[in-house]
């Protein structure tokens, strides 16, 4: 299998003199489900947003598709960003626009064409159980139906790589469940997903790669890994 994501000597230091990451090596393959878990200050955060081009490395390669995007110049980066989904912790819903116009609006935004973004929309809508809320605005959900318009909205452009940064951290343990059922049936129709995240239970039951970070480093990777940590 291609390298969907590949990371080469990756060292990232913040302006006040942290090294949030340390020499970081890596391959995720295409159609691979990546855990990275590690505790507060490991890094995680910081290497998810080395894949969507939030951060730049301080030194080092990031390919992601065979592109090295840490070259990539500032008004290139949009561009680039189409081809990445990426869900946070907290949603980020336009709450002027209903659950329709939110992820309508993602591709209203790259020109897509009016008839194919209204038969994208109600795919993706379909896909994540969300299509009977349509018309609802985000305040009118719960977290866990917001999390899935988040995810509905970072994958209508069919992303070949889905980042996601403690996706479940706001929810309750049933809602999370629902939202890795919604993960996995992206990842079943061939998207790489990486997904940072404190969620011990979600780890070690839903079995994927696991990758540990310590101080900015990689310490374990492991196909099928366990959370590892200590409540
Ligand atoms: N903007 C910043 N400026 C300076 N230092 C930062 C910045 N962001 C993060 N750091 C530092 O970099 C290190 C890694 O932080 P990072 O947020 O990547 O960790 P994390 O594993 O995501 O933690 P958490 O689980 O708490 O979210 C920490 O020491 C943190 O204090």
């Amino acid at each position: 299998m291609e390298d969907m994501i590949l990371m080469q000597n990756v060292w990232k230091a913040y302006p006040n003199g942290v090294m949030a990451l340390n020499g970081v090596d890596l391959s995720v393959k295409q159609g691979e489900f990546v855990y990275v878990v590690g505790q507060s200050g490991a890094g995680k955060s910081t290497f998810i947003k080395m894949i969507f081009r939030e951060l730049k490395p301080t030194k080092g390669k990031i390919f992601i598709n065979h592109k090295n995007i840490a070259t990539l110049k500032d008004r290139q980066v949009p561009y680039f960003r189409r081809k990445i989904g990426v869900v946070f912790q907290d949603f980020r819903l336009l709450p002027k626009m209903t659950v329709y116009e939110n992820v309508a609006f993602a591709l209203e935004v790259i020109e897509e064409h009016p008839r194919l973004i209204k038969k994208r929309v109600m795919e993706v809508l379909d896909l994540v159980g969300l299509k009977h809320k349509m018309r609802s605005f985000p305040d009118q959900l719960s977290g866990g139906e917001q999390q899935r318009v988040s995810i509905a909205r970072s994958i209508c452009n069919r992303p070949p790589v889905l980042i996601a940064d403690e996706p479940t951290g706001n929810l309750d343990p049933e809602t999370s469940w629902q939202i890795m059922d919604v993960f996995t049936r992206i990842n079943d129709q061939g998207t790489t997903i990486v997904m940072a995240t404190h969620n011990r239970e979600i780890v070690n039951k839903l079995k994927h790669r696991v990758i540990a970070l310590e101080g900015g480093m990689i310490v374990r990777d492991e196909e099928e890994g366990d959370y590892g940590y200590e409540a």
